[in-house]
């Protein structure tokens, strides 16, 4: 017998779970300008509360999205977020509930894999979540970059309104080919560019080449301040960044890097591997001053998930068979045997056992059982079994979402 219950949502309900999230993370409740925009994210029964005694005392939504694995599949995700619970209720099993309740509703509507951005490290492990991709944030030195090549295609200006539906079918067509990425849902781009905010509105830049678009790039500038108690530098922030071509990309950034009267070009959330110091004369006007955990990643089906990317087949790797433990979605437990050919569900004694949070870790190839099984996050049976299971989940490009949500 627990001191609260968990419910479904509904539309009369949304804007209390929305300012008691706001209210966990120290922030106002929207106003109405921001309400309006964020209460068309709120989707009918992915949004769940909890309550004592008929108030509301916690609450967690997901987004309908899709997520790219390797192989080229795209698999049902469900986006995770406004996780809180209100300060007088924490450490009281209150998330334990939620997470719960969520999680099978996962498994009742097919999503395969759950993803989430975490406030803090600690909270989701428990729940399944493991680290499955990464970003790095940089500061570019626009007075020292000098890049070492010019612009090729054409880059214009677009304004946002025809622009939004532009880089949203930029976005669809491009994005699935990185693994990690996800489907945006509606609501994400009208919150993203029309957030009611005292700055400068984001800009929109599309490049195109032979007369056909194949990137663009989202972008403010914040003017800077000089006077006596404070100087800062005008930056150019780098918001979104998407390209089909390599051309495509590296004029986009010497398009940011060739914005006059900019001191910095910031970017938040990029790949660890995008080769910008590569573009630059010097290689050291680009600092990267974070590099931190994106995608937490939860595999809520895992049979679907592991058939649902491919295996790389390199000569004479033999098959790995990997036993899976998951406490809260128990079905989940098993051997499962894994080769270039595919993935079944055996009876067999399992060659290396690992928590479902640590597959999510490895299953988009961000992180080797090797380096797993160094740390002590697996327990290693057949002691040639990370080896095998590293040739197979290999991958050609590092995982990368790029989307905060
Ligand atoms: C995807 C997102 O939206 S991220 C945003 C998450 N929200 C926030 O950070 C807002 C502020 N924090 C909160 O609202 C709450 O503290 C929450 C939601 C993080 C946790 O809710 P609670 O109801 O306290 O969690 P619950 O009581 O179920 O805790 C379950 C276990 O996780 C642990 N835990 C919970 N939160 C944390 C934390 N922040 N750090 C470390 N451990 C934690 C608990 O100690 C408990 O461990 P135990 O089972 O060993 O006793």
């Amino acid at each position: 017998m627990t001191d609260h219950d968990i419910r479904v949502l509904d539309d009369s309900q949304y804007r209390a779970a929305h300012t008691l999230f706001r209210g966990t993370l120290h922030y106002p409740p929207a106003a109405d300008d921001g309400w309006k925009l964020a209460q068309d994210s709120y989707e009918p029964g992915r949004a769940f509360g909890a309550f004592a005694d008929d108030e509301l005392i916690g609450t967690v939504q997901a987004f309908s999205s899709q997520m790219a694995v390797p192989g080229g599949a795209v698999v049902p995700h469900a986006a995770v977020s406004r996780v809180g619970v209100r300060v007088d209720w924490t450490r009281r099993g209150v998330l334990s509930a939620l997470q719960r309740a969520q999680l099978r509703s996962f498994v009742e509507s097919g999503d395969v894999v759950a993803t989430l951005r975490a406030s803090e490290s600690l909270i989701y492990g428990r729940f399944g979540y493991g680290v499955a991709t990464r970003y790095r944030t940089v500061r570019i030195d626009r007075s020292r970059a000098k890049p070492r090549t010019r612009i090729t295609g054409r880059v214009r200006l677009v304004d946002l309104e025809p622009g939004e539906q532009l880089v949203r079918s930029l976005y669809e067509q491009v994005a699935p080919r990185r693994v990690g990425t996800i489907g945006r849902w509606p609501a994400w781009w009208s919150m993203g560019l029309h957030q009611p905010s005292r700055d400068e509105r984001p800009k929109i830049a599309v490049r195109s080449s032979d007369g056909e678009d194949d990137g663009y790039l989202i972008y403010k500038v914040k003017p800077g301040v000089h006077d006596a108690s404070e100087s800062k530098p005008t930056t150019l922030d780098v918001i979104d960044l998407w390209a089909r071509t390599p051309e495509a990309w590296a004029d986009l950034w010497l398009f940011a890097l060739g914005v006059d009267l900019v001191a910095e070009v910031t970017a938040e959330g990029r790949p660890v591997d995008e080769p910008l110091e590569w573009l630059l004369g010097d290689r050291r006007a680009c600092k990267t001053t974070a590099e931190e955990d994106e995608t937490w990643l939860r595999l809520v089906d895992v049979p679907a998930a592991l058939s649902a990317r491919t295996y790389r087949d390199r000569a004479g790797t033999a098959p790995v068979l990997i036993g899976v433990r998951d406490t809260y979605l128990p079905d989940n437990t098993g051997t499962y045997r894994v080769s270039a050919d595919g993935v079944s569900r055996v009876t067999d004694a399992p060659e290396l056992v690992l928590d479902v949070d640590t597959l999510a870790s490895a299953y988009l190839g961000d992180v080797s059982f090797s380096t797993l099984a160094a740390t002590r996050r697996l327990d290693v049976v057949e002691p040639d079994a990370p080896a095998r299971a590293d040739a197979l989940f290999a991958v050609p490009e590092i995982p990368w979402c790029g989307t905060f949500f």
